[in-house]
Parts: C-alpha cells; sequence; structure tokens
C-alpha cells in the first residue's frame, strides 16, 4: 500500500492498574491508536473491561479508542462505549449488522468488523459493500480471547484479498504482531497494526512506526 501503518498497542497487555500512565508511555513511543479488547468472558473465554474503564481512560487522553468487542450481543455495548467516549467499535461478524453499523454511527462511533480466523473473507463483503459500511475490517491473525499468542502467517491471503478488492478500506491485524511479523502483515496491505505483548514486553517499546 506504501504508507506507514498506524500502531495501535493492545492495552490487554498492560499493567491495568496503571492504565493512563501505560497509555501514556505508549502515545509517547509509538501509538497511532490505543487498542482496548473488551471481551465478556461469553463470546471468549476471557472477561476484560468495559465501558467503566473507556469512561475512566477516556479523563486522560484524547487518542481514538479502537473498541475490539469480543462479545455476545455487542448492540448493548453501543450506547454505554458512545457515552464513555470510545472511539471506534469492532464488532465480529453478525446477522443483525445493518442496525449495528447505523447504531454506531448514530453515536458518533466507527465502525468496524472482525474477522476471527475460522470466519470466511466473503462474510464481510456485505458490510463493506453497504451503503452504510464499516468503516474498517479487523483479521484476527490468532484465536480471539488471548494476548501473547503465535500469529498465524495464514491469514495474510485475507489480507490480501481485501486489500485488493478495497484500496482505500482500513485494514486491521491483531494478534501475535511483533518485529519479526509486522512486515509480513504491512506488505499483504494491513494499514493498522495491533502489537500486545510485543510493546509492553519490550523495555523500549520502539520509536518506529514499523
Ligand atoms: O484481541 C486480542 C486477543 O483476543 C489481541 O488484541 C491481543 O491482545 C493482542 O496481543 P498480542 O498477540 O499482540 O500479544
Amino acid at each position: 500500500m506504501g504508507v506507514t501503518p498506524k500502531i495501535a498497542p493492545s492495552m490487554l497487555s498492560s499493567d491495568f492498574a496503571n492504565l493512563a500512565s501505560e497509555a501514556k508511555r505508549m502515545l509517547d513511543f509509538v501509538a497511532d491508536w490505543l487498542h482496548m479488547d473488551i471481551m465478556d468472558g461469553h463470546f471468549v473465554p476471557n472477561l476484560t473491561i468495559g465501558a467503566p474503564v473507556i469512561e475512566s481512560l477516556r479523563k486522560h487522553t484524547k487518542a481514538f479508542l479502537d473498541c475490539h468487542l469480543m462479545v455476545t450481543n455487542p448492540i448493548d455495548y453501543v450506547e454505554p462505549l458512545g457515552k464513555a467516549g470510545a472511539s471506534g467499535f469492532t464488532f465480529h461478524v453478525e446477522e443483525n449488522w445493518q442496525e449495528l453499523i447505523q447504531k454506531i454511527k448514530s453515536k458518533a462511533m466507527r465502525p468496524g468488523v472482525a474477522l476471527k480466523p475460522g470466519t470466511l473473507i466473503e462474510e464481510v463483503y456485505p458490510l463493506v459493500d453497504s451503503e452504510n459500511p464499516v468503516e474498517m475490517v479487523l483479521v484476527m491473525t490468532v484465536e480471539p480471547g488471548f494476548g501473547g499468542q503465535k500469529f498465524m502467517p495464514q491469514m495474510m491471503d485475507k489480507v490480501r484479498v481485501l486489500r485488493k478488492k478495497y484500496p482505500s478500506l482500513d485494514i486491521e491485524v491483531d494478534g501475535g504482531l511483533g518485529p519479526s511479523t509486522i512486515e509480513m502483515a504491512a506488505s499483504a496491505g494491513a494499514n493498522c497494526i495491533v502489537a500486545g505483548s510485543s510493546k509492553f514486553g519490550a523495555a523500549e517499546p520502539g520509536t518506529e512506526k514499523c
């Protein structure tokens, strides 16, 4: 694509007891966005944060809060997250996507759709081609639920196909991204990179964008 990808550190790998300073550390060094993993312990076997934490963090930063909803019934989260100050609202493909996109936009958030490794790429086409489309596709490069997993290079085929079909779409990749995999994802066409353990695990998260 020829552009420097945005870097979105996944706050799931941060010290939640010091969320505001962890966010600042990332924004000072490397982050364009902050990636917020919202998990309900049902859609995925892990339970993380929700609107109250987004609201607290919003008091400390104006950064784009890129929320990835790994929850059952994401529509129930639109209003509270909009009120809390979320910027992006990325949900997993589901039947009532038209109503969901409309509601997300009505709360001034940016809608995105996520693809688990087992979800077929064709499932997102109607959401991108719609008259009221999503503005980003998130291609998961691990099974959703936990940080620190191994990158699945075979997911790059999805990124390549999406980039060819949608030259100006935001394509985000998430899971196992670090120094040895970011380049592969960027060359496949990803322009938003989520990185958790590789950024928070590093003493020096790096000033480089890619
Ligand atoms: O959504 C998820 C996991 O479900 C991710 O955002 C991870 O939190 C990324 O962490 P690393 O794989 O980069 O450690």
